[in-house]
């Protein structure tokens, strides 16, 4: 996290504030239902101009905390800055945020134009301006010639246009999307996605997103938070996260991954030494010391096939991680996905689908290279599951 310092201490900031047009500094916020924390004390820095989501499975408390920022729930506790001004107790309609929701919200008597009109009529806008203003949104949103169909006449994907238009026409701070695609199907989510991140790049908002889908969260975000009961469990960068997951719950819930168990038997510098069953492998620190017992996380595509046994050769730079048995090899088109046992433990690994195909039964060993295991201490089993309703 990186909060302002001089924020935290109530020193005074010298940022200038326009650099820092839609900057969100969430300070120790919680809220509890009925005495149950739905969000724990928690800080987060959106950054102004960043396209951040949280990430989490149902429940976990991303619904809540992007409503505290709109101001649609009051928090029980900490405090809340938007471009460095203190907003916690501000109303929505002062905090200068756009909205955009799962269902549309439209006017369903207001056609596209009036839609995105409507937030500008309220706020009086003269009728020139307010006409140039529309057509710009309608332009920005991609619905030129749609301007009088009403809400009805539009497709699921193009009435979250109207929504996005209508939120980003007042030009707000800050921008909260809250699982704006979840209504449509696969392929509109895609094209739709990399709509929603085209407008936010070209209109310049700071925009903080929830959903709970993974990609959804890889393609749209320039930062992340991984939420988890309440708490955002881990931030950073889509590639940081799915390299580098701190703990067992953020290397499941990003993906598919291959864990091993092991013990740290050395820690060198920048190096950990891990004992994984018969194998001495090396990979990068991390907060281990020696004698804990870790998992090591390696994703399918960072695994390559060796030749069985011991006395095999293994290419430089790459680790034999495991012994394993070919299980099920299935050609997926852009790969060729591979299930293995590894002394019990079930594997998989994706290769191109161009390269030679190992055969169900094979006798085969796991080869990775050092830099690309994610070394993660080892939670209780239970609590480490990531939900599987999300
Ligand atoms: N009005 C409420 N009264 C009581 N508990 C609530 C209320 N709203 C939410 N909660 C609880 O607070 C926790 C966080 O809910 P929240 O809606 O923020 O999660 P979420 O991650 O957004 O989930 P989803 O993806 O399903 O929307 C959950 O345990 C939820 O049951």
């Amino acid at each position: 996290m990186t909060l302002s310092t001089a924020r935290r201490t109530g020193g005074t900031d010298t940022t200038n504030a326009g650099d820092r047009r839609g900057e969100v500094v969430v300070t120790d916020i919680g809220l509890d239902y009925n005495g149950v924390p739905a969000l724990a004390d928690t800080d987060l820095h959106v950054h102004a101009g960043e396209f951040f989501t949280l990430l989490g499975p149902s429940g976990s408390g991303k619904t809540t905390l992007l409503r505290i920022i709109a101001g649609l729930l009051d928090p029980a506790r900490g405090t809340l800055h938007i471009d460095g001004t203190d907003v916690t107790r501000t109303p929505t309609q002062k905090r200068d945020i756009g909205f955009v929701f799962q269902n549309y919200a439209l006017f369903p008597h207001l056609t596209v134009a009036e839609n995105i009109e409507y937030g500008l009529k309220v706020r009086k806008m003269p009728g020139a301006k307010r006409a140039a203003r529309v057509k710009e949104m309608v332009d920005l949103v991609a619905l030129g010639g749609f301007g009088d169909r009403y809400p009805a006449q539009l497709s699921g994907g193009q009435q979250q246009r109207v929504a996005l238009g209508r939120a980003l026409a007042q030009n707000p701070r800050v921008l909260l999307l809250d699982e704006p695609l979840g209504a449509l199907d696969r392929g509109l989510r895609e094209e739709l996605g990399a709509e929603v991140r085209r407008i936010q790049q070209e209109s310049n908002t700071t925009a903080v997103y929830v959903t709970h889908d993974q990609e959804e969260a890889f393609i749209l975000s320039d930062r992340m938070g991984v939420m988890r009961d309440g708490r955002i469990c881990q931030l950073g960068t889509p590639e940081q996260l799915y390299r580098e997951p701190k703990d067992l719950f953020v290397a499941k819930f990003l993906g598919k991954t291959n864990l091993f168990p092991g013990r740290i038997t050395r820690v060198d510098g920048a190096a950990s030494h891990v004992r994984v069953g018969e194998h001495d492998l090396v990979a990068r620190t991390n907060p281990a010391i020696v004698g804990d017992d870790v998992v090591c996380s390696v994703r399918p595509e960072q695994l390559i096939l060796g030749g069985a046994g011991a006395g095999s050769p293994v290419p430089a730079g790459f680790d034999r991680i495991a012994d394993a048995i070919v299980t099920e090899v299935r050609f997926l088109g852009q790969r060729r996905s591979i299930h293995l046992d590894a002394d019990g433990i079930a594997c998989s690994i994706d290769l191109d689908p161009a390269a030679p195909a190992p055969v169900v039964g094979e006798h085969v060993s796991l080869l990775v290279r050092p830099g690309e295991i994610a070394l993660v201490v080892a939670a209780p089993a239970a609590s480490a599951e990531p939900d599987a309703s999300a």
